[in-house]
């Protein structure tokens, strides 16, 4: 049979997926409305993140940096514009391991359990279960801790058995909303450094939000600051700090640390004028 003339072809959809693991292209999201007093809280925003990138986002109260966060897990659908995550759609659990300021952890059971589950709904074998329950406490520094019931360790133990749970689902996207924010100074320090730590050993994809300029150029490797609502980049910054062989205090220390800080810093106090 002849071939048909190229006009007669159906025409080749224009391919926008980037290879990108997040993909925000325009996006404007407003809560509310019909009847309801309508909030425009965030964008026009476009972003890309590529696949191993720890994306810190910062701003001033009210931005909208958990509403993209919420956008990007597929909580919310954005007003206009595009949002994918690894190309598809993002929807709720399948993309991405979520960890939220506070750690909603099954609180009578053990910590052990607490992560077997999530385990189990990753669809790990029952027989793999307790070595990789063990793997992951031990990577989040609870490696003595599986026995214990969640109400009895402390806000702080219950973050990494968030972290370790987020982990255990396997996905190579990790979400998180200020999951340090309610902790007290020392245990937060702590975190962030482990945080670090198992950033640079598994090379997950990261998107973390918060309101510390220090907690921005301690974790990631870019920063992207908003502008007060409706959030918009205000800057979007590379944070070419070393990842490995360096520890806490001898990074703080570089002259390079000190001056991301007073760049982000100024550009945070600038968007909130
Ligand atoms: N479900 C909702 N319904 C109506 N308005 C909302 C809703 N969620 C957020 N908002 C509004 O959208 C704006 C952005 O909120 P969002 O929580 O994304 O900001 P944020 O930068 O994370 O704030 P913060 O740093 O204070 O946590 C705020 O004005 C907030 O009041």
């Amino acid at each position: 049979m002849p071939s048909l003339p190229d006009t007669d072809k159906a025409p080749v959809p224009e391919r926008r997926t980037t290879g990108a693991v997040v993909s925000v292209r325009e996006v404007e999201h407003t809560y509310g409305g019909r009847g309801a007093e309508s909030v425009t809280a965030l964008g026009p925003v476009s972003l890309e993140i590529p696949a191993g990138e720890f994306l810190v986002l910062v701003g001033p109260s009210g931005c909208g940096k958990s509403t993209l966060l919420r956008l990007i897990a597929g909580f919310e659908r954005a007003s206009s514009g595009e949002v994918e995550v690894f190309g598809e759609r993002p929807e709720p659990g399948n993309q991405a391991g979520i960890v939220f300021q506070q750690p909603r952890l099954f609180p009578w059971r053990t910590v052990g359990d607490n992560i077997g589950l999530a385990l189990k709904y990753a669809g790990v074998d029952r027989a793999e279960r307790a070595e990789r329950t063990a793997e992951l406490l031990e990577r989040v520094g609870l490696a003595d801790t599986a026995g214990g019931r969640i109400w009895q360790i402390s806000g702080g133990q219950q973050q990494r058995v968030a972290i370790a749970r987020a982990l255990a689902g396997g996905k190579r996207l990790l979400l998180l909303d200020e999951p340090f924010a309610a902790l007290d100074a020392l245990t937060r320090e702590r975190l962030q450094e482990d945080l670090r730590r198992v950033s640079a050993e598994t090379g997950t994809t990261s998107v973390f939000v918060t309101h510390s300029v220090d907690e921005a150029v301690f974790l990631g490797t870019r920063t992207v600051v908003l502008s007060a609502r409706p959030g918009r980049v205000a800057l979007d910054i590379p944070i070419g700090l070393p990842r490995t062989g360096i520890g806490p205090d001898e990074l703080r220390g570089l002259p390079e640390y000190a001056a991301l800080r007073a760049e982000i810093g100024t550009a945070v106090r600038d968007a909130a004028r």
